[in-house]
């Protein structure tokens, strides 16, 4: 059968069904269905303690549903095996200064997956973390630890980190928390630049009920328990082109605006 051109652009990404999970026997989720398709861009929102984190921690498999089924990219999460494919950058935490990485090395880190572990890294991906700090302009505090660096400056490294394997899919945790206004207003920038140009999925929780709504609109697709869910999709045809992260790394740079 011949797969249209919509439905290329409309893969499961993620699909949860009837997800619940509990803290010992404190409920957070209850009975969560969503689904999120190919190049959505999947805001959400809640008050603290609504289960965003926990949510996000059981799609990258950190915390295992009590009840229901995940599956990412058309499998059981219990089989699923292609982590390169997700880019996850958890909520920020306050970093010991005395870590001794380097953001080279933070965000080569994200090259290492279950799979790839005992893998030397290759020329290409030395290339590929060099392009990933780029596109997030801190090619110049590559040598610098990664505890000496701002909260913002910091957030572009484990950005860079996530995106380092060109993700279909990025996770973020409240990725602006620390960073400074200006800052962020690049930064959304330029993730909806990767949104409409290089073929991304996003979920992405965010406080920030301004920039969420002014992207994704006013009205929830979906209200579960605490949750709220704004999402766009791109649904033009021609978004369904492959693209590559290194291709347009000074569009990019331009989004981002500030240093
Ligand atoms: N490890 C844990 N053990 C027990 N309870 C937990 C644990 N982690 C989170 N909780 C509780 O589960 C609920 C949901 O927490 P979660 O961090 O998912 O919320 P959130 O929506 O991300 O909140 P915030 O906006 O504050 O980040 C909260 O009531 C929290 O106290």
């Amino acid at each position: 059968m011949e797969i249209s051109q919509k439905e290329f652009c409309h893969r499961s990404i993620v699909s949860m069904d009837d997800v619940s999970f509990s803290y010992e026997h404190k409920k957070v989720i209850d009975k969560l269905r969503f689904d999120v398709l190919e190049r959505d861009f999947v805001g959400v929102i809640g008050s603290n303690g609504a289960g965003k984190t926990t949510l996000l921690k059981m799609l990258v498999g950190l915390l295992k549903p009590t009840a229901g089924e995940i599956r990412l990219f058309d499998r059981p999460l219990s089989q699923f095996k292609d982590w390169e494919r997700i880019g996850y950058v958890p909520q920020k935490n306050a970093f010991n200064p005395l870590f001794p990485a380097t953001v080279r090395e933070i965000v080569l880190s994200g090259m290492y997956t279950k799979k790839r572990v005992y893998r030397r890294l290759s020329k290409v991906d030395l290339q590929k973390a060099e392009d990933a700090m780029l596109a997030m302009r801190i090619e110049d505090l590559a040598d610098r630890r990664i505890g000496q660096l701002s909260g913002g400056q910091q957030q572009r490294a484990f950005l860079a980190r996530a995106i380092v394997n060109n993700p279909e899919l990025l996770i973020l945790d409240e990725p602006t928390v620390g960073i400074d206004a200006e800052t962020q207003v690049g930064f959304f920038r330029m993730i909806r630049h990767m949104h409409q140009h290089h073929h991304m999925t996003f979920i992405m929780v965010s406080h920030d009920m301004d920039m969420m709504q002014s992207y994704l609109g006013t009205e929830p697709q979906q209200v579960s328990g605490g949750i709220k869910f704004y999402v766009k999709h791109t649904h033009d045809p021609e978004d369904c082109r492959e693209t590559n992260l290194t291709h347009s790394i000074g569009q990019i740079r331009e989004m981002i605006g500030v240093q």
